[in-house]
């Protein structure tokens, strides 16, 4: 299984590690952190240097509560950072953005996927996304960052997100992108209270069935917090073994914090994978 990303390839037989790089002064685990483009930089080479195969750059935080920010700002945060990673680290560059107008720059300057926490639903979306050539990754949210944690309600949360990511692969290819470009992600905390969470993960299968490579984002998120009463910053070995079970149960994409300690726990899961 290999994702195309522009004339790029990434081989996806076995799983790979998204490096979280938030250019943002609010994200809710780092926040402020990486906010200064030199900084930024800094953090890509050395999560590149501990393995990460994606780093995924994103200018507004997306976290519950959080406040849109205006497409000047999210430019001008991810734009520079790009430019400045394009053909400098040896690893694919994604732009975690849902506006149309950032797509477009990043693609331009150089990034090889577009992360989107919405899924290409924006007014102009579906075009901007098609015309680079780059992957792209449709999440599922419910709702919006403002307000999404207030009262999440489903059918049945499984079979609904699996529907509306199935909807949303149509959409897409329908706009020209071939399948092979895409991925999907079930958006863990986007509009999920922790029973939808842990629904989610156990019937992850389901969504791999697809037929599309699954993304998952589940680092330092707050249904470890609601399960371990961790706060954010002791929630590494968690983390990293929720990224050993969403692999073990099919995800082929993980996005983290933690670089190091991931890749080392996915090679293990993908040594088990590949034995006889
Ligand atoms: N595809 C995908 N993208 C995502 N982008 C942001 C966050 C939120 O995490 P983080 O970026 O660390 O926080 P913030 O949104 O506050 O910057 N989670 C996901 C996710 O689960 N999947």
């Amino acid at each position: 299984m290999q994702l195309e990303c522009g004339n790029r390839r990434l081989d996806l037989s076995r799983p790979r590690v998204m490096g979280v790089l938030n250019v943002t002064p609010d994200s809710f685990s780092d926040g402020g952190a990486f906010l200064a483009a030199g900084q930024a930089v800094a953090r890509a080479r050395e999560m590149v240097a501990e393995g990460a195969d994606i780093i995924d750059i994103g200018g507004e935080s997306t976290r519950p509560g959080a406040d849109p920010v205006s497409i000047e700002d999210e430019l001008t945060r991810v734009i520079p950072v790009i430019e400045a990673l394009h053909g400098q680290v040896d690893a694919l560059l994604s732009v975690d953005t849902s506006k149309p107008e950032v797509m477009r720059a990043a693609v331009a300057a150089g990034a090889d996927i577009i992360n989107d926490v919405c899924a290409l639903q924006a007014p102009g979306a579906l075009e901007a996304a098609a015309e680079g050539g780059a992957a792209v990754c449709l999440m599922h949210m419910q709702g919006e960052p403002r307000t999404m944690q207030a009262d999440p309600r489903y059918e049945n949360v499984v079979t609904d997100v699996a529907g509306f990511l199935r909807q949303r692969v149509a959409a897409a290819e329908a706009a020209g992108m071939a399948r092979a470009r895409l991925l999907v992600d079930p958006g863990f905390g986007f509009g999920k209270t922790l029973a939808h969470n842990l629904s989610l993960l156990k019937h992850l299968p389901d969504l791999v069935d697809s037929g599309v490579p699954v993304l998952v984002g589940l680092s330092r998120k707050s249904m470890i917090g609601k399960l371990l009463d961790l706060p954010v910053e002791r929630r590494l070995q968690p983390s990293v073994a929720l990224a050993v079970i969403a692999v073990m149960q099919g995800a082929r994409i993980v996005r983290v914090h933690d670089v190091a300690p991931t890749v080392q726990a996915l090679a293990m899961c993908a040594a088990v994978e590949q034995a006889e």
